[in-house]
């Protein structure tokens, strides 16, 4: 279980008529979709920057599996982040953008060499390996960064509007492998304003307000 009590955070900065100060409650377990929803500015990157560890709480609690998540730096808390941006390496080729998440050093096993290939024909990148970012459109490349998020199977997986601007038969496919993530165990947060991601993937909705997430029937 995903268990985040009371998780509050406020922006030094902040203007205070707009921006609240945060305070996130939820529980997800194992192999379950919960969606967030909420206008730009609300605080769905804030939620996520919290969980994965790039912003520091002032208080409250963050567990997996009863493990303190808090007192781990983001690469050790097992929480794969999909973002908006691609986050690709422009000057390393796709099969290199994948390995990396499975081999730092890129020292891949056959095995790994096998799953980088099976999964870019997956997401219908079928023979692009050697292409750089720079080189394939905008939708590939979010093929390319989700899928390396999905090749690293963590067990928590937090999606940023992975999915805009794709066509209809590639989201499909790309909700299978997610599908799939959740099947062997992973937790997903999916913020998205996209109804048709929303009913594909999320066992549960909410909505951000006010700094507060809201269950949505
Ligand atoms: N570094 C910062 N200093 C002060 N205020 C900030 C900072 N970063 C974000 N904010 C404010 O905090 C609020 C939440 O921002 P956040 O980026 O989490 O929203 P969001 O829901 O992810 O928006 P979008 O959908 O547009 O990406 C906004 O009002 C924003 O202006």
């Amino acid at each position: 279980m995903l268990d985040c009590r009371d998780l509050t955070f406020h922006y030094e900065r902040a203007d205070p008529g707009e921006t609240p100060a945060f305070a996130f409650s939820f529980r997800l377990a194992p192999g379950e979709c919960l969606s967030v929803e909420g206008p730009s500015g609300c605080g769905k990157s804030t939620l996520l920057g919290l969980l994965a560890g790039f912003l520091e709480p002032e208080g409250g609690t963050l567990t997996w599996r009863g493990q303190d998540l808090l007192a781990r730096p983001p690469w050790e808390r097992g929480i794969t982040t999909v973002f908006q941006e691609h986050n690709l390496f422009d000057h390393l080729p796709v099969w290199a953008n994948l390995g990396l998440g499975l081999a730092p050093d890129l020292r891949l096993t056959a095995d790994q060499r096998r799953r980088i290939t099976e999964g870019l024909a997956e997401v219908g990148l079928a023979g692009l390996e050697a292409r750089l970012p720079g080189e394939l459109s905008g939708g590939q490349r979010q093929r390319v960064a989700l899928l390396r998020a999905l090749l690293r199977a963590s067990p928590l997986l937090l999606l940023d509007e992975p999915f805009t601007g794709l066509d209809e038969a590639t989201r499909e496919g790309l909700w299978a492998l997610v599908r799939r993530q959740q099947q062997a165990g992973a937790a997903v947060i999916l913020v998205s304003h996209d109804r048709d991601d929303i009913d594909a993937l999320a066992d549960r909705r909410c909505r951000l307000e006010a700094g507060r997430l809201k269950p949505l029937p």
